[in-house]
């Protein structure tokens, strides 16, 4: 198997408030749908799709996360071995901006610093905006995190968010290729996958699993599963 015919799946959760639209930008981009009813996460879910970035298919496996704090001891387990991060707010609920930054930490004290993007959900409500722009844009600068607008319903910039996510993620995989050591017998592997938490391993296909530590950075983690074949 050449090099250039890696598969990479990434797991990647989508935090924020209760009700800022998580569960609804998952659905949206992997089911193409959109409901009004608002049916609170318990605990956690799971969608997953594929696409295709800088010619490398790319398997995104969409962790959605309960926003009511109710649920954080349970869901805060899931965020371990997560490769990126969506952390949404809305535009009409001030508490959901303001929260943002415990929501960072949150993911942080569990994955380390991954690559990151706030989302401002629901601009297609901008006339009863409770953010200004500005702050917004402070925030994400204060985070060092991308700032995306998007509005579920209207299917606005839902894609842009996870393809931005995946590029900077094969980016950061790309960075230690020269740390990239073959295997004894020459191959590579078949697929780099972060999707089981904590530490290096190969499963029965051939995919390598790549597990972080906790606290971690994630390029050292990259380069230490790389230095096993
Ligand atoms: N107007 C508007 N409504 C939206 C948008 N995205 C989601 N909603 C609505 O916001 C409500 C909450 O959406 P959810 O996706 O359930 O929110 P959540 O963040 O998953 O909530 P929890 O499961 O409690 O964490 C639903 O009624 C959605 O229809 C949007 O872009 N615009």
């Amino acid at each position: 198997m050449r090099e250039e015919e890696l598969e990479v799946a990434l797991k990647v959760v989508i935090v924020g408030n209760g009700g800022v639209g998580k569960s609804s930008m998952i659905q949206r981009y992997c089911k193409g749908t959109f409901t009004r009813d608002y049916k609170k996460t318990i605990g956690v879910d799971f969608l997953e799709r594929q696409i295709e970035v800088d010619g490398e298919d790319v398997r995104l496996m969409l962790w959605d996360t309960a926003g009511q704090e109710e649920f954080d001891a349970i869901t805060k387990a899931y965020y371990r071995g997560a490769q990126a991060c969506v952390l949404a707010f809305s535009t009409t609920d001030r508490d959901s901006f303001e929260a943002a930054h415990s929501w960072k930490l949150k993911v942080e004290n569990e994955c380390g610093e991954i690559p990151t993007v706030i989302v401002q959900n629901k601009i297609d409500l901008m006339d009863h905006s409770v953010v200004n722009p500005e702050e917004a844009e402070l925030l994400a600068r204060a985070l060092g995190c991308k700032l995306i607008r998007a509005s579920v319903k209207e299917d606005v910039n839902v894609a842009a968010v996870f393809r931005h996510l995946a590029a900077r993620c094969l980016q950061e995989m790309r960075e230690p290729r020269e740390d990239y050591y073959p295997s004894p017998n020459g191959h590579h592997p078949v697929t780099i996958s972060a999707f089981n938490p904590s530490h290096t391993s190969k499963n029965q296909n051939g995919t390598i699993v790549l597990r972080p530590n906790k606290h971690k950075k994630r390029k050292n983690v990259l380069k230490s599963a790389c230095r096993l074949f």
